[in-house]
């Protein structure tokens, strides 16, 4: 039996995920935890995700609960999940990192970090039809062609955080590379004003945040008398939250280095 650690219990996806290693075979919640400052602290995990009471108390970090789990599931912040990426590093512990938002500088610390001293599946965006929606672009872009015009929309609930989505980010570089760009030159995060006529060299990117919805993305290829579009909606998060524990269960035991959700699902 594997046991889990989900970091962030009581937010959306840590919530969501504690319901789905429930009702899973083959895993349990070995702990759960928040930041010591978070209202949730010394509650059961299980009332607090809705599933009535498990016996596991939201403890106040991953230092205290380490021994507790295989597999460390993170759907956080930033700055906490490169902190529990440290803790994970130190721990020699495999982990499932969903969370989005990290500069440059975070991602590539945390890569250094997993190479050398543990297993990471990190992924924007666990769902099954996301990681088919990458190969679907990588093939129209290539079939495409410079003829048409790639725009990436996404759009998000009110409460997200981080803009683009983490999910944008990669279907601009899934994008990019099928089109043989640089991803840093081709991107155009916003238009404003007298922008001028379009280049064709360009990946636009656009943000829009409202109510409750929980995530949809489309990749518009705009042609001359035709546009294809390809769209993504993710209507619950069970979605993220099966992937990520089928992530977590497929990393235990692997060597350490960098996984995504491609290696998890066969894809590659
Ligand atoms: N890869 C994927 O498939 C998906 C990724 N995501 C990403 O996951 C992240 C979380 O999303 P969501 O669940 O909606 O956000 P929430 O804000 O609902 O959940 C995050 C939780 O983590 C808690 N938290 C913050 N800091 C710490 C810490 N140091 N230690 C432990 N817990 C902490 C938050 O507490 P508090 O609220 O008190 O700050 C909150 O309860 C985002 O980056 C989002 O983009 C989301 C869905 C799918
Ligand atoms: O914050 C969210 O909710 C989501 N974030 C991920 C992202 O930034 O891509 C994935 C998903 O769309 C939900």
């Amino acid at each position: 039996m594997i046991k889990a650690i989900v970091a962030g219990a009581a937010g959306r996806m840590g919530g969501r995920i504690i319901n789905i290693i429930n009702d899973t075979e083959g895993i349990e919640l070995g702990a759960a935890f928040e930041h010591p400052e978070s209202q949730d602290v010394g509650k059961d995990a299980g009332v607090v995700a809705g599933i009535g009471e498990i016996g596991v108390r939201i403890e106040d970090s991953l230092e205290k609960v380490i021994e507790k789990g295989d597999v460390i599931i993170d759907f956080t912040f930033h700055e906490a999940s490169l902190n529990h990426v440290k803790i994970a590093a130190h721990n020699k512990k495999p982990m499932v990192l969903g969370t989005t938002g990290f500069s440059k500088e975070e991602l590539d610390e945390i890569h250094g970090l997993a190479k050398e001293n543990f297993p990471l599946v990190q992924a924007y965006n666990m769902s099954t039809g996301i990681n088919l929606l990458y190969k679907l672009v990588e093939l129209t872009a290539k079939v495409l062609g410079e003829g048409y015009d790639i725009e990436i929309i996404e759009a998000h609930h009110r409460m997200k955080k981080d803009a683009p989505s983490g999910t944008a980010i990669k279907l601009l570089d899934v994008a990019s590379k099928a089109m043989g760009w640089d991803t840093e030159e081709c991107a155009r995060f916003c238009r404003e004003g007298i922008i001028g006529e379009r280049p064709s060299k360009q990946i636009g990117v656009q943000t829009i945040r409202g109510g409750d919805i929980v995530g949809e993305h489309t990749v518009l290829f705009a042609g001359i008398g035709e546009r294809i579009e390809l769209t993504h909606r993710a209507s619950s998060r069970d979605t993220f939250a099966k992937g990520a524990v089928r992530a977590a269960m497929w990393i235990v035991g692997k060597e350490p280095g960098i996984y995504d959700m491609h290696d998890v699902l066969g894809l590659k």
